[in-house]
């Protein structure tokens, strides 16, 4: 079939790839000039495992094109998918700004002579695929047009893999002739009983449900750590007896400094904004959301009770900037808030990512230091805060840690250390709800 991918985030380059990769002819179209232009070369604007190669082969194999002109791409497509960003507005709501932009420019172009499916994979609010058939519609009343929701799941960090080996693909449409093109389409991805057929509404509140719950269901695990902390109960064993139960599951369950990135916080507040539009009051989402931003600064509270004269000229460690491992985004990232915090109590911050350097600078105070060696981001330290649980921190001996820190304490913000040995080595270990 013949796509065009409005948007080359990772929703619209990943998905442009993988349909590409199918067999499908694909263009993507960005308004940025300079993504496009290195897209074209084969260089990714996103780090993401396995992204590059299938990236270079499908535009060596002319299955992959990108432009930044939609007009030619969309007369010629079987279907048009809006990967455009829904970020957060003031009030909370979804700012779908960059959806109506495109929208009219569908209008403006869509021809009235040939079937049209097009799909929004952008999260956006429930009533959505409806508003953007009919700012298409106001544009161009012949338009031949059928407006669907297939919300997209991938996970950033395993994006590819997510995207080739999907739980289920959600199709939102009442109308039969885009159903099944959009079934077939989708067809190589999943086993028959994994596409799951809904309302175009239905399947808009599909994401936004799916989000909130696994934001929640950390929000949770959090709770409960803190709680397993008061009351010295382990989280790491507390969680492994929980998940057990097929009903409750061991995913998501990972105890830390709450959740970040570019999806959760946004959808959690959009969808506690959508209920208040209608007059309900989203109380668990609130607890989940209220919960989370506390979470994200216990290294700080930890470090202040520890030492309760004050942070000033404390030399202090901070491995991990990105939101999590395998990946560049620092979207909404705990780092941010984490360093701000250290920096405002007047302590000396050295920052270490394997990823994310000179994108993290603007986002981070002036007075950080950004290490590219763990070792010099450690060195003559006095505590050490692990805050995205990359690899090389895991795999980093307790013999390093030991000669390069002057103090021996050590905030393990995602429990990915083993603490036992850190203790056996003299030092102040703290982890998340396992102390
Ligand atoms: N990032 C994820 O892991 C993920 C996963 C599932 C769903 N989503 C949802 O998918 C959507 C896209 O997310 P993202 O992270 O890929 O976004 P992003 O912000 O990284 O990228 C969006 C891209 O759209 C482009 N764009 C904006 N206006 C345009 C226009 N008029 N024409 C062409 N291109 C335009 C931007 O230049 C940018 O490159 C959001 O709604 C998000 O909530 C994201
Ligand atoms: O047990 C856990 C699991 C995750 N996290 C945190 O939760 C955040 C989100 O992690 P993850 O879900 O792995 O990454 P995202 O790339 O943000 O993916 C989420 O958001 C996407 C955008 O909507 C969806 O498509 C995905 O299905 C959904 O998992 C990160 O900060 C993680 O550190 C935890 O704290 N504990």
């Amino acid at each position: 079939m013949k796509l065009t991918i409005l948007g080359t985030g990772y929703v619209g380059l990943v998905s442009g790839v993988s349909f590409a990769e199918l067999g499908n002819d694909v263009v993507c179209v960005d308004k940025d000039e300079e993504k496009i232009k290195q897209l074209k070369k084969g260089i990714s604007p996103i780090y993401e495992e396995g992204l590059e190669p299938l990236l270079e082969k499908n535009i060596h194999n002319g299955k992959i094109h990108f432009t930044t002109n939609l007009a030619e791409p969309v007369a010629a497509s079987d279907i048009i998918m809006i990967a455009v960003g829904t970020p957060q507005a003031d009030d909370g709501s979804a700012d779908l700004s960059f959806v109506r932009t495109v929208a009219g420019e569908l209008g403006e172009v869509l021809p009235s002579d040939k079937r049209t499916v097009v799909v929004n994979k952008s999260t956006v609010p429930i009533g959505s695929a409806e508003e953007v058939e009919s700012m298409i519609r106001e544009k161009n009343a012949t338009a031949d047009v059928a407006v669907c929701s297939v919300p997209e799941f991938l996970r950033e960090g395993s994006a590819v893999k997510d995207t080739f080996h999907p739980d289920r693909i959600v199709i939102g449409t009442n109308v039969s002739w885009a159903r099944e093109r959009l079934v077939q389409l989708h067809a190589p991805l999943a086993d028959a009983n994994d596409i799951i057929t809904t309302s175009s509404r239905s399947a808009e509140m599909i994401k936004y449900a799916s989000n909130a719950f696994l934001a929640t269901k950390i929000s949770f695990v959090n709770e409960i750590a803190n709680i397993c902390e008061a009351y010295e109960a382990n989280i790491d064993e507390v969680a492994q007896g929980v998940g057990a139960d097929r009903r409750i599951s061991p995913h998501f369950l990972n105890a830390g400094l709450g959740y970040g990135g570019s999806c959760f916080p946004k959808d959690v507040q959009a969808l506690i904004a959508l209920a208040r539009d209608k007059n309900y009051e989203a109380n668990l989402l609130n607890s989940t959301v209220a919960i989370n931003a506390t979470q994200r600064l216990k290294p700080v509270e930890i470090l202040q009770q520890q030492f309760p004269r004050g942070l000033r000229d404390m030399k202090v460690a901070v491995l991990g900037l990105a939101f999590k491992p395998g990946t560049d985004d620092m979207r909404y990232a705990p780092s941010i808030d984490i360093i701000h915090e250290l920096v405002k109590a007047g302590a000396d911050v050295h920052a270490h990512d394997p990823i994310v350097l000179d994108d993290a600078a603007p986002l981070l105070p002036r007075a950080v230091s950004l290490h590219d060696n763990v070792g010099q981001a450690i060195t003559g330290v006095d505590a050490m805060v692990l805050v995205t649980e990359w690899d090389v921190y895991k795999q980093y001996s307790i013999a390093e840690f030991s000669s390069a820190m002057t103090g021996k304490i050590v905030i393990d913000g995602r429990n990915a250390l083993d603490a036992k040995t850190f203790k056996e080595h003299g030092f102040d270990y703290y982890g998340i709800g396992r102390r």
